[in-house]
């Protein structure tokens, strides 16, 4: 039997009102028992006085209560919302009258554990659900909204769904040979193993785009030292994050600042300019920068412009494919400026702000070639990743071998591996599938 847990579901602190969630199969008497009245009509909010458990004459607050009866509820369980005012006092003898009634605090995410437990959602919408409470830009709420209404295990499921009954029928051949199976039984069966495998190596070829997006494209500012970093990122960042002077070597920790480009979740980092330096500090901050440089997904690279058109070999050496090259204090410079290694560079000064919109729209440009839309059901994580890897692998032993017993193991492990993604995994479905397409044993 399932204990009965109450949380608080708005954040801690001073609100206009609070919400107190409740789950469980005492809920209905707990929430007759706190308001001294019959429950309310389902999912109406309903006007109720909250009494004290201890000294039932004794009122906490005055607010709105809803009963939401099982099974039709988030956790498929009986549940309450209590919504009272927002004050730590008031919060405080709500939860202690509720904790006198026999209820157990819950613990992160046990509500959402029942909803799981309970069939009401499966693994990937519970990640899809985390996302959208952690979204933090428009394109990352869209993903997890898209991942919290099945998109993406609606379709692992559907390929579970026709890897299982590939099984079914190789099944029937290995158990049940003395029946009279239809013809061209298991023909159709490596068919349907090409095709679910091409397309799981569709979904996989993806470039990391839905994993992108969820955890923020990594952004880092690299250059000489006093080419403008830190003032970029001030400038970009609209407030003094960064120690902006006219030494050399000012900057050496990595400095992080969360910046939302139009839609798109940006992780941007300041660095130590690099170059060869006798200071213990400051060589250990290059050392960050060229950590930091080398796992990034794109490189903001400034050039000097006090110094232009000379480029020390160790910034040289940092352009590539993922960087976008900056010209920093253009208004010291007179004139157009030439490519650099094949770049043609963005001229911008941070201390006037001139140039910075246009290495804006092309960060936003290069970031949306780099991200998922949000409007595809995509890979959020490595461990979907993993997985469909997994099943891909299995799928092409499994049309590798010859022996029907040794492409029904395979398809197993393929169906399990899909299985893991959804949190589905049960060999009950094996059965069912087998008992709906062929009737056997009838
Ligand atoms: N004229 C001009 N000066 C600038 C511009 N941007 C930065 N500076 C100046 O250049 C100097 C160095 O700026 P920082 O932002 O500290 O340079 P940095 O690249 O972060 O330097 P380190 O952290 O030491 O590597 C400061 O005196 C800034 O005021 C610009 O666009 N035009
Ligand atoms: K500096
Ligand atoms: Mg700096």
């Amino acid at each position: 039997m399932s204990t009965t847990i109450f949380a608080l579901a708005t954040p801690a602190g001073r609100s206009g009102v609070a919400i107190i969630r409740i789950s469980g199969p005492d809920c209905g008497d707990v929430l007759r028992a706190i308001t001294q009245r019959d429950l309310p009509a389902p999912r109406v909010a309903t006007r109720r006085k909250f009494y004290a458990a201890k000294t039932p004459s004794a009122i906490i607050d005055d607010g709105l209560a809803l009963w939401f009866p099982g099974p039709a509820s988030f956790t498929g369980e009986d549940m309450a919302e209590l919504h009272i005012h927002g004050g730590p006092a008031v919060i405080a003898a709500m939860a202690e009258s509720l904790a006198a009634h026999g209820l157990q605090a819950a613990e992160p995410g046990a509500f959402t554990r029942r909803a799981f437990d309970n069939g009401k959602l499966d693994l990937t919408e519970v990640e899809g659900l985390a996302d959208l409470i952690a979204a933090e830009t428009e394109a990352q709420r869209r993903q997890a909204l898209r991942q919290l209404e099945g998109a993406f295990g609606d379709r692992v499921e559907a390929w579970r769904g026709g890897l299982l009954g590939a099984l079914a029928r190789i099944e029937a051949a290995i158990d049940f040979p003395e029946e009279d199976l239809p013809g061209g039984l298991v023909e159709g069966v490596d068919e349907a193993m090409r095709a679910i495998g091409d397309e799981i190596a569709r979904t996989l070829d993806d470039d990391h785009r839905g994993e992108r997006l969820r955890d923020g494209l990594s952004v880092v500012i690299l250059g000489a030292p006093n080419a403008g970093k830190s003032s970029l990122m001030n400038a970009l960042a609209k407030r003094d994050v960064a120690i902006v002077s006219d030494e050399a070597g000012t900057t050496r920790d990595v400095i992080e600042l969360h910046l939302d480009l139009g839609g798109y979740p940006v992780l941007l980092a300041d660095t130590a300019g690099l170059r060869e330096s006798g200071n213990k500090i400051e060589t250990e901050g290059v050392r960050r920068a060229l950590d930091r440089a080398s796992r990034a997904d794109l490189k903001v690279i400034v050039i000097d412009g006090a110094v232009w058109p000379v480029i020390p070999d160790a910034i040289r050496a940092q352009i590539d494919a993922a960087s976008i090259l900056v010209l920093n204090k253009a208004d010291l410079l007179p004139g157009p400026l030439q490519a650099i290694a094949g770049h043609q560079p963005i001229a911008i000064s941070a201390l006037t702000g001139a140039g910075l919109s246009d290495l804006l729209v092309t960060l936003k440009e290069r970031a949306a070639g780099l991200l998922a839309s949000g409007d595809q059901p995509v890979l959020t994580r490595l461990r979907h990743r993993e997985a469909l890897a997994d099943c891909r692998l299995a799928l092409s032993r499994g049309l590798a071998v010859g022996p029907v017993e040794l492409k029904a193991e395979e398809l197993r492990l393929a169906t399990r591996a899909l299985g893991r993604i959804t949190g589905r995994v049960e060999v009950e479905d094996v059965l069912d599938v087998i008992f709906r397409e062929f009737c056997i044993g009838k």
